[in-house]
């Protein structure tokens, strides 16, 4: 069996305070994008000698950790702890760019949450699947609907988001990642949290011409600080049309929102994976 775990990008992203244990709350809309890997699980026959009970092939972009912590191996670890699971081998193509604001990782872990839960019958229940998937990563639980949606608490408290869809319909997405890397747990560190003036939830539910000058990722600032290249890339996606562009989460992506199919984005951004496609 086979699905398709899927990026996102945020629409607007406000650090509001801290707890205790060092985590971040925040409020952000998380939004689903149709840039996708591809994940299969297979039965692991009982002959096939292995000392794991779900392996992993990955294929595409490399991962850049064990096989033991990729995320994959460890939703299934995760519900092997409560539900009797058969043998498998999982394939993970990997498309989606890491370290990227775009929460691939998260949504492999999740969409292995899903795919189990399905082929195995586990009826497992939409709202247990996702406090299983919020123990694997903070914006993990996001992914069990992946639909449009207000985020709080540490990423993992969800709402439907009615505002963006009717809003994006239509427009195409551009996504722009250079080889730069920001590290989530370094960005949080950087940040000092306070509550917005406007809530973005309020904010995507008015026209999108509005956005540019009321939707914050609070990240933006101290990362483009340090990384001046970032902010060129949102400043030229503004220049070639967009209504609307940002950093996805804690980057190191950009994304934008253009009425009209963005051109020569290969050429304007050499050297940088670049994803479009009509929302
Ligand atoms: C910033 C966001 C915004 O959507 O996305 P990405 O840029 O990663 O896609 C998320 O909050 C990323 O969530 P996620 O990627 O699941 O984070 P985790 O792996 O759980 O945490 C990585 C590290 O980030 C910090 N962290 C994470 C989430 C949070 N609400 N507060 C934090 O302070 C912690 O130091 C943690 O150790
Ligand atoms: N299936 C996976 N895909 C991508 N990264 C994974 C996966 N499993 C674990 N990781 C680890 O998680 C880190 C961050 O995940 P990633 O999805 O790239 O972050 P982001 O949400 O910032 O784009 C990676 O650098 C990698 O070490």
């Amino acid at each position: 069996m086979i699905t398709f775990p899927c990026a996102k990008i945020n629409l607007g992203l406000n650090i509001v305070g801290q707890r205790p244990n060092g985590y971040h709350d925040l409020e952000t809309v998380f939004y689903p994008v149709p840039l996708c890997d591809a994940l299969e699980i297979k039965y692991m026959g009982e002959e096939f000698p292995s000392e794991v009970n779900c392996d992993l092939k990955v294929t595409g972009n490399v991962v850049n950790c064990n096989e033991a912590d990729n995320l994959v191996i460890k939703a299934y670890n995760l519900l092997a702890k409560d539900y009797k699971l058969p043998r498998v081998h999982a394939h993970l193509y990997k498309q989606i760019p890491s370290e990227a604001g775009l929460g691939g990782g998260s949504s492999d872990a999740a969409y292995m949450i899903r795919l189990l839960d399905e082929r195995f019958r586990l009826n497992i229940g939409k709202a247990e699947m996702e406090r299983y998937a919020a123990r694997l990563g903070a914006d993990c639980a996001f992914f069990i609907s992946s639909e449009p949606s207000f985020a709080t608490g540490i990423g993992d408290e969800l709402m439907p988001a009615d505002g963006p869809k009717g809003n994006l319909d239509g427009y195409h997405l551009a996504i722009v990642k250079p080889n730069i890397a920001v590290s989530t747990k370094e960005a949080y560190a950087n940040i000092s949290p306070h509550k917005p003036e406007k809530c973005c939830r309020d904010i995507v539910r008015q026209p999108i011409e509005t956005w540019k000058d009321e939707l914050i990722n609070d990240f933006e600032e101290p990362i483009f600080n340090r990384h001046p290249d970032l902010a060129a890339i949102k400043k030229q996606l503004y220049q070639l049309g967009a209504v609307y562009a940002a950093m996805s989460g804690s980057g190191s992506s950009l994304f934008g929102l253009f009425k009209e199919e963005p051109c020569h984005l290969n050429t304007a951004f050499a050297n940088c994976f670049t994803f479009t496609a009509k929302l």
